[in-house]
């Protein structure tokens, strides 16, 4: 069956389209031929360390702000309420603790890319695992990134699903290869303004086309899809407070404090202020990307709740709700869906633009450079060209792989950041705080953490577990004698996470391992490398603090002991480290 095909894109809409990948096609040449016109690698992929906070800031949200959010959320807050939504209690610490403590350390070390880092403080092998942990998340990651819009965009409209991701993935290899960083950054800038006005044009003729403010909030009011705090501590809900406002400060923290794509920002800033700053600056515009996401999904919510007697939207997948929404609501007023779908491939190009260029720096940093050390500027900058370049075709390759993903792509990127992302951070957090960590014990912790990280993940994938415990919250309309059938299509939306019979008994033993909400997957990971990577380093002998390159530490336990006299502190091991005040 296939409720969607009378839906069509009119010229204009396409026009829009088009318009968005000319512009950003634009700002790619412009940057290709202006400045030092990309002839340097400093330029290609530093921005000649240049840029000031506001462009840095709004590149940095749209760098992990991608389609698959613009998709997800609104489709999480109509089948499970807002509970989401206090994921932005972990913007305040997952800003703050980049802001003043990894910027500092990295800035003031002067990198490249954020494995040299691990160089410095452990050795060679650690790096180049380091690097390769990334790269593997980022493949990954970009795969799904450009075909999710355009699986979206086939579902609804019937728009060609290949063409669409070529389309999307060669016009970004081009601008990101001709224009550099400084293309990525202000695309960037352009396409988060195009991602705002789309989502909010929605929302605005979404409200209208409900019956305003007060029936919109009166509808989401008594289909109960407003959630209180939800307290509960099993750490296998899905979302809860815990894992939403704890748990997700270790996302963020691996995504904005220690990924390469931010870091390689917080690097291309100005001076560290800027840096700064701009993580600063980033807080209030993802709020506002929240917000208008989850908002998004409640007025969809509004304008079906009770009315949706042929399925229309329950049949769907996740990620094909809110396009159906848009397209079934803006169908008479031409342009404002073409206005969305360049709002949703923005978000897409804006990501994988970033995954180009930080991808094209860590094999060239750490990969290549390290054997030639005889290379010239002018060949380095060629081949990072060339890098960039042929990570955009892996896109398309990858686009291809995500064909067998599940259909919640939202929970199958959380995933993979958890997994991967987590055991990234778990290294940078092992080598900043603590002194005694050798290159070993580095080693040690990045493998297990990458153990347990993939044990509890395919664990979960295998048993179906993890999100199955998530409460499939019934729908409560007015239109009571309904609400049979929607729960029923709202079951087969979720089909994904289908809920074992069950249900009510707890899991026990592993199977309770497996079913550990994905939200915490971040902690759980980063963990197990700090404890792992401790407990080798100090069976094979830690390192001590004047062994340790100066600028590697930040002094978490001499700043958390502020209290404590100086002299005191220098016998408890955790001193200031050389030239070196935070
Ligand atoms: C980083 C967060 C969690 C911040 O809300 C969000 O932007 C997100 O869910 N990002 C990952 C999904 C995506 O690619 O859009
Ligand atoms: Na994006």
């Amino acid at each position: 069956m296939d409720p969607l095909g009378t839906m069509h894109f009119t010229t204009i809409d396409y026009v829009i389209f088009a318009l968005l990948l000319v512009a950003s096609m634009g700002i790619g040449l412009y940057y290709a031929l202006s400045g030092g016109r990309q002839r340097t690698t400093q330029e290609f992929l530093l921005a000649d360390r240049s840029m000031s906070c506001l462009p840095v800031s709004l590149s940095l949200i749209a760098t992990f702000q991608s389609a698959v959010a613009i998709v997800g959320v609104p489709a999480e807050i109509y089948t499970h309420g807002t509970q989401y939504w206090f994921i932005g209690c972990a913007y305040i610490l997952g800003l703050l603790i980049p802001a003043h403590v990894f910027i500092p350390v990295f800035y003031r070390l002067h990198l490249t890319s954020a494995y040299q880092y691990l160089e410095l403080r452990f050795s060679k092998p650690v790096r180049i695992c380091g690097t390769l942990t990334f790269i593997f998340q980022t493949v990954i990651y970009m795969g799904v990134c450009v075909y999710t819009p355009a699986l979206a965009l086939n579902a609804v409209t019937g728009f060609d699903l290949w063409g669409a991701v070529l389309a999307t993935g060669l016009v970004c290899t081009l601008y990101t290869t001709l224009g550099g960083l400084k293309a990525v950054i202000w695309t960037d800038v352009f396409q988060t303004i195009v991602m705002f006005a789309g989502q909010l044009a929605v929302i605005v003729v979404g409200v209208q086309q409900t019956g305003g403010l007060a029936e919109v909030w009166r509808k989401v009011w008594e289909g109960n899809r407003i959630s209180g705090i939800d307290l509960n501590p099993d750490p296998t809900e899905r979302y809860t407070f815990w894992t939403l406002g704890v748990g997700g400060v270790f996302l963020m923290l691996s995504l904005y404090g220690v990924n390469q794509a931010q870091v390689q920002r917080y690097l291309s800033s100005k001076t560290e202020r800027e840096a700064i700053m701009s993580c600063y600056m980033v807080f209030p515009s993802l709020q506002v990307a929240l917000a208008l996401s989850c908002v998004m999904g409640l007025v969809m919510f509004a304008r079906y709740c009770g009315e949706d007697q042929f399925h229309k939207i329950g049949n769907l997948s996740k990620n094909e709700m809110v396009l159906y929404f848009v397209m079934d609501m803006l169908q008479d007023i031409p342009g404002l869906s073409g206005l969305f779908i360049a709002c949703l491939f923005s978000a897409a190009l804006s990501t994988i633009s970033s995954a180009f260029n930080s991808l094209a720096t860590v094999t060239l940093e750490d990969l290549i450079k390290p054997h030639c050390s005889s290379m010239t500027e002018a060949r380095a900058t060629l081949l990072s060209k060339g890098l960039a370049c042929s990570y955009g075709l892996i896109c398309l390759a990858m686009a291809y792989l995500t064909h067998l993903m599940s259909d919640s792509v939202l929970q199958a990127v959380f995933k993979i950041f958890g997994m991967v992302g987590g055991p990234l951070l778990g290294i940078f957090c092992l080598g900043m705080f603590f002194p005694w960590a050798n290159s070993t014990g580095a080693l040690a912790g990045l493998g297990s953490g990458l153990a347990m990280a993939f044990w509890v993940g395919i664990g979960s994938i295998v048993t179906r577990t993890s999100g199955g415990s998530a409460a499939v919250s019934h729908f409560n309309c007015t239109a009571v004698q309904l609400s049979g059938n929607i729960t029923t299509a709202i079951g087969t939306a979720l089909n994904s996470t289908a809920v074992p019979t069950s249900t009510s008994s707890q899991p026990m033993g592993l199977q309770r391992f497996y079913s550990l909400s994905f939200m915490w997957y971040s902690a759980l990971s980063s963990f197990t490398v700090v404890i792992t990577g401790l407990i080798v380093s100090f069976l094979t002998g830690p390192m001590k603090e004047e062994d340790v390159t100066p600028g590697t530490l930040y002094p978490l336990l001499g700043n958390m002991l502020f209290f404590v006299p100086e002299n005191l502190k220098q016998n408890l091991c955790c001193a200031t480290p050389l030239g070196h005040r935070f």
